[in-house]
């Protein structure tokens, strides 16, 4: 074995000959052969690693097929790993990747020396702290991320989310990882988006690649698709909530940008149209207040039109109350096609700590759709960080709240890498650099149901205006807008109770100038 390379694992690609599409007419050797042209075409487009898997087929046949995906590996020195046959690997002086349920990593080492790459597959962060005690994998295979049919007796589906709790044991080891399963040029965004997790340094744990089959394999022309898939890898996105430099902001500075948003907004500039899929109780309302902001609302729980609408409109809110399958499957849809038009979502998790269902649904929104803001209150956004610190009933939090709620705030912005504002007497958004608080408002919101509902609908119609000051400053212009509406709403004389407060607050929105949330904002950076 020459001694052990450090391979770059950027686009790793699993060979599946079953997929193969038919030799085109320009191939003219022979057809059992075309799969080593086809994989030569995958490496000229950029596969950086490549592992023979073959299912159903004899030893001397896989021997035969390796032997002979070396040659063509050796060619464009690309390292060639075997899967589960160790005595193959060992035959052609290869590298060996193992699962769960075959030949433990320890002997395969034994096996192979120490020259040798070895790579593990792993479904969960307990398999992956086994496999950083054992010491011995120089990579793990992290996976299925999302559903395949490329391979059978497939491991509970992770998503994006449970990728990265796995990245998250992986920490700064020196292990790498790639993610597997349903990984395609549609899927890829997604993935790079959400799957980098969060380290104690402040910095982030990614994948070091993508292995795909299908993608690869069963394409007609493996080289553009090889291509097309590094060329992904390699434009990794900036995460998104910290394209502004909010580390140098003042809040004098974010209310002036909040006050130009509003400008804009009330001068008729810009008219966001923002798509609503919301809950029943509050269509209305929202709908209502959308409109007296200056932008138009539309409200449409169709999977069909999704699609086309998503090219429409401005902004994208999802809503999580009063959800059913088809709701969600619309959001699914709505929140996925957003994503590849360049659209802003805005996520209301709408009573997530209530029940099982909600907890699920919002895990496979995530796990489906890059949000941009999420705005819940204290019992929503503890549900989605996983605290039990502050409960929720049905869809209100109770109690007194977090004790330290501008990190729970900031912890879960920086982890899910967007902008998180949590409503309640005082307000609290982050990018995951910096916290606000707003402490505008009035107890009559309290008294309505919807209020944090109408809130979110501000924060997506600012989200709309696809203003270069970005996430963050919509998610305060929004807040900031409903709270100074509602506090002047407070102050008319006909409002005596929770109806009256709703026309007058609708009312005020129409009314507001934004002079008026200049002299009123109460933020403050903490
Ligand atoms: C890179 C990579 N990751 C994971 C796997 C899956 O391996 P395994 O669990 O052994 O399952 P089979 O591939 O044998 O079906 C892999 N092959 N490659
Ligand atoms: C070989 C393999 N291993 C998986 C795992 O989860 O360990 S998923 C998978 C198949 C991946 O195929 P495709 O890129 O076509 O989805």
């Amino acid at each position: 074995m020459p001694p052990k390379p450090t391979p770059d694992y950027r686009l790793y690609y699993v060979t599946g000959r079953s997929l193969l599409p038919p030799p085109p007419a320009s191939y003219t050797g022979p057809e059992e052969d075309y799969y080593l042209a086809h994989l030569e075409e995958a490496l000229k487009g950029g596969v950086t690693v490549v592992q023979v898997r073959e299912k159903d087929v004899d030893g001397g046949e896989f021997l035969e097929v390796a032997r002979r995906t070396k040659e063509v590996c050796d060619k464009y020195d690309v390292p060639l790993f075997i899967n589960d046959r160790v005595d193959v690997a060992l035959a052609l002086k290869c590298h060996c990747h193992v699962g769960q349920t075959d030949l433990p990593a320890r002997l395969v080492r034994q096996l192979l020396g120490p020259d040798a790459l070895i790579g593990v597959s792993v479904n969960t962060p307990e398999e992956m702290r086994v496999v950083m005690d054992e010491g011995v994998a120089d990579y793990v295979g992290v996976g299925p991320c999302f559903g395949t049919q490329t391979k059978k007796n497939l491991n509970p589906i992770l998503g994006p989310r449970g990728v990265r709790a796995v990245l998250e044991t992986l920490g700064e080891s020196e292990v790498k990882a790639v993610i597997i399963g349903g990984i395609t040029p549609s899927t890829i965004p997604n993935v790079l988006a959400q799957t980098p997790a969060p380290l104690p340094s402040g910095g982030y744990r990614s994948l070091d690649g993508l292995a795909v089959v299908s993608s690869i394999a069963a394409s007609t022309e493996p080289e553009t698709a090889a291509r097309e898939l590094r060329e992904m890898f390699d434009r990794k996105p900036a995460y998104p909530a910290r394209s502004l430099n909010s580390d140098a902001l003042s809040a004098e500075q974010v209310v002036e940008q909040a006050v130009e948003l509003l400008r804009i907004l009330k001068d008729g500039e810009k008219t966001p149209l923002v798509h609503h899929i919301t809950n029943f109780v509050v269509m209305n309302d929202t709908a209502n207040l959308t409109l007296a902001f200056g932008a138009s609302p539309i409200m449409s729980a169709s999977p069909d039109e999704a699609p086309h609408l998503s090219q429409l409109i401005s902004c994208l809110l999802l809503n999580l109350g009063t959800i059913t399958e088809a709701q969600l499957n619309a959001q699914k849809i709505a929140g996925a096609a957003a994503n590849r038009n360049g659209k802003p979502v805005v996520f209301d998790p709408v009573g997530v700590g209530a029940t099982e269902y909600r907890k699920k649904s919002a895990s496979d929104l995530l796990n489906t759709c890059h949000v941009s803001i999420i705005k819940g209150n204290a019992g929503e956004i503890g549900a989605l960080s996983g605290l039990s610190e502050v409960k929720a009933r049905g869809v209100d939090s109770v109690g007194k709240g977090f004790k330290d709620p501008a990190t729970v705030v900031k912890t879960l912005a920086a982890r899910e890498k967007l902008v998180v504002a949590m409503s309640g007497e005082t307000d609290y958004i982050s990018d995951g650099q910096v916290s606000f608080t707003i402490k505008n408002g009035t107890f009559w919101q309290e008294k309505i149901t919807g209020s944090g509902c109408m809130a979110s609908a501000a924060v997506a119609l600012f989200a709309g205006l696809q203003h270069e000051s970005g996430p963050f400053v919509a998610a305060v212009a929004g807040l900031l807008a409903i709270n100074v509406a509602a506090e002047i709403a407070a102050t008319r004389p006909e409002v005596n109770g929770p109806n009256t407060f709703r026309a007058a607050l609708i009312d005020a929105c129409y009314n507001l100038r934004p002079e008026d949330v200049r002299s009123r904002a109460k933020l403050q950076r903490v």
